[in-house]
């Protein structure tokens, strides 16, 4: 931010503002200037912040933790302070949003694309199958979703080799954080406000983020368009869940802003408590749910035994908005993301160029298992790869040596569990230092971030009443760890400094 003030200064040339704004993030922290006594004050008063506001998350220790609020919190893992993120990649990364809010819909319409594209992944991944079995039925019956709620968040990295912004994956099932990503980034601005000036920063340059009100509205949006005043939004949650405060501020939102009713049921409950009625409607213990919100079902680990797909089935049987429908959670596949990156793909779905061309700009590289180029290359250089399988949730993914490995033993025992995975390039965003605040105590370490933008997408038939960038989430792990989330125990909660 320094060099951005020098520059504001004087009339910088348009080549060297561009070519500025085109730099990598300087670091906005000179780790070796700052005393160790200043930022045990700035963890003292993150970690108060933190407690007071509700940036907490159950403390794995205690056992309670999952099922009974109020037992066995703990603050949220987060960095101490934003990390650098020029602004022309933050511009870009908004202004894609809701092109790819409406690609997700366009291909939820097209049932035969999601079918063809995920026919061979069916035969070589059971939970895929079980989705896919799913959307096959609805689409025997015709069903059709006229209100469609999208809440997705698109990853990306800077990959500081091309110096562009590319996206990591699209998720439109069970986004985590709307509620932690506004909380990290007024954090973040608190802490600039008490302490900017020592630090040389302004917390102006934290973009705002409204990531739980605009989640909340979107549901509320929804709600008020299915038009039952009776109906409750149902949020399905895992029965186990270390991150119910992130849920609960939407929950907290729909009620003290809309006096919108939420319910908490995981699938077994749905199962046993739910029913769909003659004219679609879906009750739950009685009562008639308008809008499901799903914070489960998104890994095989959500259906432990037939009566959570039973559940699974219900919900999509009925006239309730599905958030995500099943074609939309389909939609959000790293397969369907392989396919999308195929040449034409995307001209299937959009007709405008300029949309298209938007989109096609952040994909990495992206391949099927059946480019023998591509495999030959990645045995050759398997640390430029990165193996995912069709699954969500974190710490699912190859790298390095196992990517070779993995590839090698696909080639010995047959081409049919090819399609359970796809091949991305692996992107390398420059390393920052940063301190990371966990179980009370900081580290300072070599980091690597990830912006996640989120998006919210809703429809009724023709009308589209909302499609908007709807706050951010930046996470950022340490750099020597492959993989990343939050969850998953690699990465902590961050905000962005524009610089
Ligand atoms: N192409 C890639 N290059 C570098 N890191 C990646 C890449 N793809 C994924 N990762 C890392 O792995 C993590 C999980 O990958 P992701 O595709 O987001 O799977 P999940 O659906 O489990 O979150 C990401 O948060 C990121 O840290
Ligand atoms: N416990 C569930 C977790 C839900 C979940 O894992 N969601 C995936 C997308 S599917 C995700 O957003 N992962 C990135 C967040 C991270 O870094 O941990 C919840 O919060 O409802
Ligand atoms: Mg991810």
């Amino acid at each position: 931010s320094f060099i951005f003030h020098l520059n504001l200064r004087k009339p910088a040339p348009l080549r060297c503002a561009s070519s500025l704004m085109m730099e990598s993030p300087k670091p906005i922290l000179d780790f070796e200037k700052f005393d160790d006594g200043f930022v045990q004050k700035l963890v003292y008063d993150a970690l108060v912040w933190s407690s007071l506001h509700g940036l907490v998350v159950g403390d794995k220790t205690h056992q309670r933790s999952g099922t009974v609020p109020g037992v066995g919190m703990m603050h949220a893992p987060i960095a101490l302070l934003p990390t650098p993120f020029p602004e022309s990649y933050w511009n870009q990364a908004c202004e894609v949003a809701p092109v790819f809010n409406e690609l997700v819909d366009r291909i939820s319409l097209d049932g035969k694309f999601i079918q063809d594209s995920l026919s061979r992944t069916k035969k070589a991944d059971v939970f895929t199958s079980r989705l896919l079995e799913i959307h096959s039925k609805m689409l025997e019956r015709n069903k059709r979703e006229d209100i469609r709620l999208g809440l997705h968040r698109s990853d990306y990295m800077l990959d500081e080799e091309t110096k562009s912004l590319l996206q990591i994956e699209m998720n439109t099932i069970s986004c985590s954080f709307p509620g932690f990503g506004r909380l990290v980034t007024e954090l973040h601005q608190s802490l600039l406000r008490s302490h900017g000036d020592h630090l040389g920063l302004d917390s102006e340059r934290v973009p705002r983020n409204a990531s739980t009100s605009q989640f909340a509205d979107a549901m509320a949006k929804a709600w008020l368009e299915y038009n039952n005043p009776r109906a409750v939004v149902m949020v399905v949650v895992q029965p186990d869940e270390r991150n119910m405060y992130d849920q609960h501020w939407l929950s907290s939102v729909l009620r003290e802003k809309h006096n919108i009713v939420t319910i908490r049921k995981s699938l077994a409950e749905v199962e046993t408590e739910g029913r769909v009625h003659e004219d679609g409607t879906l009750t739950v213990g009685g009562q008639a749910v308008s809008v499901v919100y799903y914070r489960s079902g998104y890994t095989p680990r959500d259906y432990p035994s037939e009566s959570e797909w039973n559940a699974r089935l219900l919900i999509e049987q009925s006239s309730a908005v599905k958030c995500p429908s099943i074609a939309y959670h389909l939609a959000g596949t790293k397969k369907i993301q392989q396919e999308l990156a195929k040449p034409g793909v995307l001209e299937r779905f959009m007709d405008n160029k300029d949309d298209v061309a938007k989109l096609r700009k952040c994909f990495a590289g992206l391949w099927s298992l059946d480019d023998p180029e591509i495999i030959k290359k990645a045995i050759e250089k398997p640390e430029l790869f990165v193996m995912k399988p069709q699954r969500e949730g974190g710490g699912n993914n190859i790298y390095g040596d196992d990517v070779r490995e993995n590839l090698l033993r696909l080639q010995r025992e047959g081409e049919e569990e090819n399609a359970a995975y796809i091949l991305m390039q692996r992107i390398f965003p420059k390393v920052s230092n940063v301190f990371l605040l966990r179980d009370g105590v900081y580290h300072k370490d070599q980091a690597i971030s990830e912006l996640g933008v989120y998006g919210a997408y809703l429809r009724n038939k023709e009308r589209v009443i909302i499609n908007e960038q709807s706050g951010y989430l930046m996470r950022t792990k340490v750099s020597s760890s492959d993989e990343g989330g939050v969850a998953a125990g690699y990465a902590v909660l961050d905000s962005i400094y524009l610089n």
